[in-house]
């Protein structure tokens, strides 16, 4: 679409139209005011100034930059300044969830505060998108199977109308089979997009990103190029509600067209298979333990819904299950009140200039998987491992809406987080660890292990049959595992550069 007019010199009066809602341009956003018999609906979210006049009433509502999707002239041979804005109305729903309204209304910009070689609507294009993402060009991967089957009419009715509102180019593509996302990703011509955005759950994107480290060049070039994020259509949406704050499909796509670019630390994830070391990268977490068995393990029962995953949680810690394992561990800090203060420091620093990725920030460092344990990482002691129960490490800090599970995790800070609990515990112990999970407040407790590492090594000592290795929520392989931390290779699409706060970061 076109937004091309040569701009009205300045001495020009404009001719004021009296069909039209008058506005001005303000540096946050356009204020409109209107004559009218009716006053405004006290249900708006717009600021409302009325006289309670019931002959004549002027109403003004302000529309933030941050809610204009997009903007045309109305006539590119009138020289009025009418423009047809679009833009997001935020809405509380019957059940009071949040939800978003598009709306489109000509009116008349009195005061074009536009810099002379820019048209007024370019101009709130800018203003509207200032991180650059006008137009961006848009692969949608659609997980069609995601949300027990729902992906689709999410798509259609949530997330196209916003797209399509903000005039978005858009590439349509279902996943037809396991790994597709892997092939996809892989083959995929690096100029032509932008953004890879996840009409999933966790599952596609971790596909994903494994599909562009599986390219000849190790995914340097897609990495650098185009961000992947996530719209909420699966039953996992970690990296949704981790970035855009929402598992709202409609809001998570009017935030991630609003969002700005970020580098995101990833997680390689060594196994040996059939003799041979195997790397994959992982976005999210990595899981041992009764939160994987209650996750992967109960499959079976998905015709429960969620409530399969807290049964399985709250039946593993009433039979006193245990998972015994060796764990190696490379520290910064297992010190509470340290990575409080690191979590502190890292908020308030500048957001530094993005680092190009090259070739060597995805090969790893770290020993081999059959190799002796380095000098500087630590053995966790026999009592812990004798008898853990959750093994839990994670690079974000929502694992679902309302768990909290990494709160003190940072998008690039070069660490993860790991969290462990054991059965030296009492069960009313950890019943209320679990259940301050959902406001991130178990890592406060005394009793859970909380600490920010490089690297670690965990071996299962435990048989392998009806127990789980979650990587990103897939199953993996039930073998010895060892993992460290890729600083700044994902290009990720975070609001201000920062994940979504939780309890620990919102008062920072
Ligand atoms: N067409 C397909 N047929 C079968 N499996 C598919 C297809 N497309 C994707 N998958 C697989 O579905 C799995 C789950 O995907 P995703 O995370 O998007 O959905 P989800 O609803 O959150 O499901 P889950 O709870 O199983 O993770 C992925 O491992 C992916 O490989």
């Amino acid at each position: 679409m076109s937004n091309n007019k040569s701009k009205l010199s300045e001495e020009r009066l404009i001719y004021q139209r009296k069909d039209l809602l008058q506005a001005q341009l303000t540096n946050e956003g356009i204020s409109i005011s209107e004559q009218s018999l009716i006053q405004e609906n006290s249900q708006s979210s717009y600021c409302c100034f009325s006289n309670n006049s019931n002959i004549s009433t002027t109403v003004s509502y302000f529309i933030p930059f941050k809610n204009i999707l997009y903007t045309r002239f109305a006539d590119l041979e009138n020289d009025d300044n009418e423009i047809i804005l679009t833009y997001v109305k935020p809405i509380s729903d019957l059940n009071q969830k949040q939800n978003l309204q598009i709306q489109d209304i000509n009116i008349q910009i009195l005061n074009d505060i536009s810099p002379s070689q820019t048209s007024l609507t370019d101009y709130i294009l800018q203003k509207a998108y200032p991180n650059n993402f006008i137009h961006p060009s848009i692969l949608i991967l659609i997980n069609p199977h995601g949300g027990q089957g729902k992906a689709k009419t999410i798509y259609n009715e949530q997330i196209l109308p916003v797209l399509k509102a903000a005039d978005v180019n858009i590439t349509y593509c279902e996943t037809e089979y396991s790994e597709h996302a892997t092939d996809i990703a892989k083959d995929l011509d690096v100029s032509k997009f932008d953004i890879v955005a996840c009409c999933s759950g966790d599952g596609i994107p971790h596909e994903v990103i494994n599909g562009f480290y599986n390219k000849p060049d190790m995914g340097v070039e897609a990495f650098n190029k185009i961000a992947v994020t996530q719209l909420p259509c699966g039953s996992g949406n970690a990296l949704s509600l981790s970035t855009h704050g929402s598992n709202n499909a409609s809001i998570a796509t009017w935030q991630m067209l609003k969002a700005k670019k970020t580098k995101i630390d990833l997680m390689a994830v060594t196994q040996e298979i059939k003799n041979e070391q195997v790397t994959k990268l992982s976005f999210l977490s990595q899981c041992y333990g009764m939160i994987a068995d209650s996750d992967i393990g109960t499959e079976h029962l998905r015709w429960l819904g969620p409530i399969r995953f807290d049964l399985g949680v709250v039946h593993k810690v009433y039979t006193g299950a245990e998972y015994p394992c060796e764990v190696y561990v490379k520290y910064y800090t297992q010190d509470k009140s340290a990575i409080r203060s690191h979590v502190n420091e890292h908020l308030r620093k500048e957001i530094s200039k993005e680092h190009a990725v090259t070739k060597e920030d995805l090969n790893t460092s770290g020993p081999n998987l059959s190799d002796s344990i380095p000098n500087d990482w630590d053995k966790l002691p026999n009592e812990i491992t004798s008898k853990l129960n959750i093994f839990y490490v994670g690079k974000m800090p929502y694992v679902s809406s309302d768990t909290q599970f990494f709160p003190a995790a940072l998008p690039n800070d070069g660490f993860m987080d790991l969290i462990i609990t054991d059965t030296n515990t009492s069960k009313l112990d950890q019943t209320s660890i679990l259940l301050s999970v959902s406001k991130g407040e178990h890592i406060n407790n005394a009793k859970v292990l909380h600490a920010k590492i490089t690297n670690y090594r965990l071996i299962p000592k435990i048989d392998a049959k009806n127990h789980y290795i979650s990587i990103d929520g897939e199953n993996f392989p039930f073998k010895p595992l060892q993992v460290e931390v890729l600083p700044k290779i994902l290009t990720g699409l975070l609001q201000d550069g920062k994940f979504t706060d939780t309890h620990l970061t919102k008062n920072i």
